[in-house]
């Protein structure tokens, strides 16, 4: 099997005659307050994937992630260079409307964060403010379907949506991201605050979603990312020649050969814990 560790290419030896990319990271590099966070980054995104990204602390998995749908444009002295495609569209163009982005590609975050209304108003509020034409209780039923979660509230959608357990306020943000039908979902440690149970039901969820959705989840449980990964991306820190700390992608390979034979060796010993 041949792929490209370095340049992060997937190729065609590595994907079914199906799969297309969803995003062409080339040479992304990220800055805070004018210190690299992440450097030169090389990346391809397959579609209806999920995409792992592990690596230590601080190593700019969050970082890459909020380049997807230009989050970081958001965070005060953060400053994006090189070129990011999103089915061949650079979306660091000047002329790309970054609010139409995100509805394309949709953010999950650690901590779930519902709206402190009620679980039919977290689902229906965003549709309905960008102007959805089509029937929203369906919306809202079939959102959280797709979430898993439809069978569990159905009685109950005009309560809090803050009232839910942990683990069924993830699902209810994932069901309102799947509402405003995006392409791909990104995931930021999203069952970090779950308990074994929920994450379980979580990753199920993820393998099911992968069927209409590309994932990009970033995860500091490895035995998660072996679950539900297709494609795992490793990165690391380096020092620069400042002596500042700063993250790269040291391997980008499929999940069950970064994990019984990765071709780095900083990828095999993070992998059988010996650092991070
Ligand atoms: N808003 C910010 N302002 C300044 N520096 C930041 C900011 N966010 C991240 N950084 C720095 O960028 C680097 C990468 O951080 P990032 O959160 O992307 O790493 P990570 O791999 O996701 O870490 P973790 O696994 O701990 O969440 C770190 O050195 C971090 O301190």
């Amino acid at each position: 099997m041949t792929y490209n560790n370095a340049k992060g290419k997937l190729s065609s030896a590595t994907q079914s005659e199906h799969d297309s990319t969803v995003f062409n990271v080339e040479g992304i590099k990220v800055y805070y307050n004018g210190l690299i966070a992440l450097q030169d980054v090389y990346i391809e995104i397959p579609e209806k994937k999920i995409v792992a990204f592990i690596g230590p602390s601080g190593c700019g998995k969050s970082t890459l992630l909020r380049c997807f749908n230009r989050m970081n444009d958001l965070i005060p002295g953060a400053k994006v260079e090189g070129r990011l495609h999103y089915r061949n569209k650079n979306i660091y163009d000047p002329k790309i409307n970054s609010v139409k982005l995100r509805r394309q590609v949709g953010m999950v975050f650690q901590r779930p964060n519902p709206f402190p209304k009620s679980i039919y108003e977290n689902i229906s509020f965003a549709p309905r403010t960008n102007g959805y034409k089509g029937n929203i209780d369906e919306l809202v039923e079939q959102s959280l379907r797709q979430a898993a979660l439809w069978n569990e509230v159905k009685d109950k959608l005009k309560d809090k949506g803050t009232a839910l357990s942990g683990g069924q306020q993830q699902r209810l943000c994932i069901a309102r991201a799947i509402a405003m039908k995006p392409d791909v979902l990104l995931m930021d440690e999203p069952c970090s605050a779950l308990d074994p149970i929920s994450t379980r039901q979580v990753e199920e969820l993820c393998l099911q979603l992968k069927e209409q959705y590309t994932i990009i989840m970033v995860t500091h449980n490895m035995q998660q990312a072996s679950r539900v990964a297709d494609w795992t991306a490793f990165f690391n820190t380096e020092i620069s020649e400042h002596g500042k700390r700063r993250g790269r992608l040291v391997e980008f390979s499929p999940t069950e050969e970064m994990f019984s034979t990765p071709t780095t060796q900083e990828a095999a010993e993070y992998i059988s814990g010996r650092f991070g």
